[in-house]
């Protein structure tokens, strides 16, 4: 499967009241991966919400990955997205298997990305390239990294932080594979709104 296009990421509180209908709006104007990213320790939450998402991704043919959490992944037979304290990536593809896309964040260090490639990465994600009210203090990327990223790098390229449908362009013009966003698609004020969105993101791959 070839890692390209929106990665829609939820946000809990952003989400709240709306989860499903808002995922669903997205899925529907097509999101190559969703990530299910929930910061709290409600295990069981976690666990409901994770299973109904898989039901939403098969019924879309969309891949699942889930935050931070190879278990919980494994559990589910999903992906899984790991930071750099989120536990070494070798253990997490022996755990899941040669298929499961797990993906690596390297904030602006291709060296860290060469590195998960070592280990097994199926991609590879660098932001913050802009301001974000999901995440204000992850540490900042530009986009000549990224040129340069997209040259030294042969595994898909994930970009993250403040992305939008006005500022995308430009990341997709320097290599990225996938534009991973959280309030550039889901802080939208209606389910159709949400849609138009994720299709629009789709389309900066088209150009
Ligand atoms: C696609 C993608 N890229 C980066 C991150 C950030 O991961 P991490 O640094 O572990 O921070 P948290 O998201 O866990 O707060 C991500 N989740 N997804
Ligand atoms: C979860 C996350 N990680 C980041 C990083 O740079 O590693 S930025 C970020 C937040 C992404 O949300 P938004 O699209 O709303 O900015
Ligand atoms: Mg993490």
């Amino acid at each position: 499967m070839k890692l390209r296009g929106l990665y829609a990421i939820t946000d809990s509180q952003l989400l709240a009241g709306k989860f499903l209908a808002y995922v669903e709006a997205a899925l529907d104007g097509g999101v190559t991966l969703l990530q299910y990213r929930d910061k709290s320790s409600d295990e069981a939450r976690r666990l409901r919400e994770a299973e109904k998402l898989r039901e939403l991704c098969s019924r879309y043919k969309t891949q699942l990955i889930i935050n931070d959490d190879a278990e919980l992944a494994a559990r589910l037979g999903v992906g899984v997205h790991l930071g750099q304290t989120d536990g070494p990536l070798t253990p997490a593809r022996a755990l899941l298997g040669s298929k499961a896309i797990i993906g690596a964040t390297c904030h602006s260090h291709i060296e860290l990305a060469e590195q998960a490639a070592k280990e097994g990465a199926s991609y590879v994600a660098f932001g913050r390239f802009f301001n974000s009210s999901t995440k204000p203090g992850a540490p900042a990327a530009t986009v000549e990294m990224l040129a340069d990223a997209r040259k030294r790098l042969h595994l898909p390229i994930c970009v993250i932080g403040g992305v939008t449908l006005e500022n995308a362009e430009p990341l997709v013009g320097h290599g990225a594979d996938l534009l991973a966003v959280v309030h550039g698609l889901f802080g939208a004020d209606s389910t159709q709104e949400v849609t138009r969105r994720a299709r629009a993101f789709n389309a900066l791959f088209k150009i």
